[in-house]
């Protein structure tokens, strides 16, 4: 059990660009955020990339996934072994496949990575599997940092409604009214999956050019946009659906195959351009426009994505360190947030964040023997 008032959890993320994993402490009640510590990343050795990479898709008992599992639980224990100041471990572990639609069988969706081999390895309670539960319950079992983007703009000062974009491998966007009294409040967060970001972006320069990223973004911004493409995209039911949606890091793979013709920068500036067209359609969904929208994750590096952003958006954009937080660690904040909320009882998700028909308290905790 967790003492009274708040506590130093850890959280860690391994996120849809199967780069590494993120770990972060923040200091918290579970309600409120009183401080944010100390932060650590492990990247992925290129074999361990290749076993993740050869899982996507994978469900539990397929071949490959425990493979996958070690590399992610190996990660994890190597990273947070010199993060252990603390009450807790929150960890998300690595999405592999997520298909809360049952698009192609049951409702489900699969985070590779054990929390009961981690609070052995650490010695500490683990907080995990946090999604399954809203997937059961009928949510979409993400987005999931919307509750911790509320406690972040409370912690910031904020006074008028904001969204906050996450630019992963997949986008997700959080609607917040912070003049309301809670996140679980009717009416204070509205959140969603805007459609694919990086993923597709990462996919055509590992293809055309041999590397990771656009870094910068500076082979878009060198390149013209095929409207037609960005409007044919527009039209995938994935944006005809009212949210809470979300999406898989493969739904999209067919985008690649629609900037086929293309040159490599006309290609990279045009899946650049449908990634914040994506953002622009989500803004439709808002209650109130925002005063701003603060973007988190890699994305917000890529200039020509925040370029492309400010041009569909009637509404500043800002990376998130202008409010004083941290865009590379926000999603391994948001898993030691959440690992106190589920430790507290305190729920994670609700209708307006996932879809899950009453507000949730998702999660496991896996104690050390
Ligand atoms: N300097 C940069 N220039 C351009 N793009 C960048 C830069 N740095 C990071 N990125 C992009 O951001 C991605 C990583 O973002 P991030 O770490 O937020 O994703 P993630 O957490 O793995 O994904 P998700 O949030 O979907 O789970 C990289 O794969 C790359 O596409
Ligand atoms: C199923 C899954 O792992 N989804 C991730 C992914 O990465 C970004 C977007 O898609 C978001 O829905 C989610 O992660 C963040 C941390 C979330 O749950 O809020």
């Amino acid at each position: 059990m967790l003492k009274p008032g708040p506590v130093w959890a850890v959280g860690a993320m391994s996120g849809t660009s199967l780069d590494g994993v993120d770990a972060a402490l923040v200091l918290t009640d579970g309600e409120r955020i009183l401080d944010f510590g100390r932060t650590d990343y492990r990247s992925y050795s290129k074999e361990e990339r290749s076993a993740l990479r050869a899982a996507l898709g994978c469900w539990p008992g397929d071949p490959g996934v425990e493979e996958a599992a070690e590399v992610v639980e190996t990660a994890h224990a190597e990273l947070l072994s010199s993060l252990l100041d603390v009450a807790l471990v929150g960890f998300h572990g690595q999405t592999l496949a997520h298909d809360p639609d049952g698009r192609a069988g049951p409702r489900r969706t699969h985070q590779a990575g054990s929390g009961e081999v981690l609070a052995e390895v650490l010695g500490r309670p683990v907080v995990w599997d946090f999604r399954s539960t809203d997937v059961e319950m009928g949510g979409q079992g993400a987005p999931l940092a919307p509750f911790f983007h509320f406690a972040c703009a409370k912690w910031a000062g904020l006074s008028a409604p904001v969204a906050f974009l996450n630019l992963g491998g997949v986008g997700n966007v959080t609607w917040l009214d912070p003049r309301q009294s809670g996140p679980e409040a009717e009416g204070a967060v509205l959140a969603f999956d805007t459609g694919p970001a990086n993923a597709p972006i990462n996919d055509l320069m590992r293809a055309r050019r041999g590397v990771d990223c656009d870094e910068g973004g500076a082979l878009a911004a060198s390149g013209r946009v095929d409207e037609q493409v960005v409007e044919d995209f527009l039209s995938h039911r994935f944006f005809h659906r009212i949210p809470p949606k979300s999406l898989d890091r493969n739904d999209f793979h067919d985008l690649l195959e629609a900037v086929r013709d293309l040159e490599d920068a006309d290609a990279a500036a045009t899946l650049t351009a449908c990634a914040a067209a994506a953002v622009a359609r989500g803004f439709e969904h808002f209650p109130d426009p925002p005063r701003a929208l603060y973007v988190t994750g890699g994305g917000r590096l890529n200039e020509a994505l925040m370029v492309a952003l400010t041009r569909r958006l009637n509404c500043p954009v800002a990376p998130i360190e202008d409010i004083g937080l941290d865009g590379d660690m926000l999603e391994a904040q948001a898993f030691a947030y959440l690992a106190v909320r589920v430790a507290r009882g305190l729920p994670t998700s609700g209708p307006t964040t996932t879809g899950v028909a009453g507000l949730i308290g998702g999660g496991r905790i896996s104690y050390p023997d």
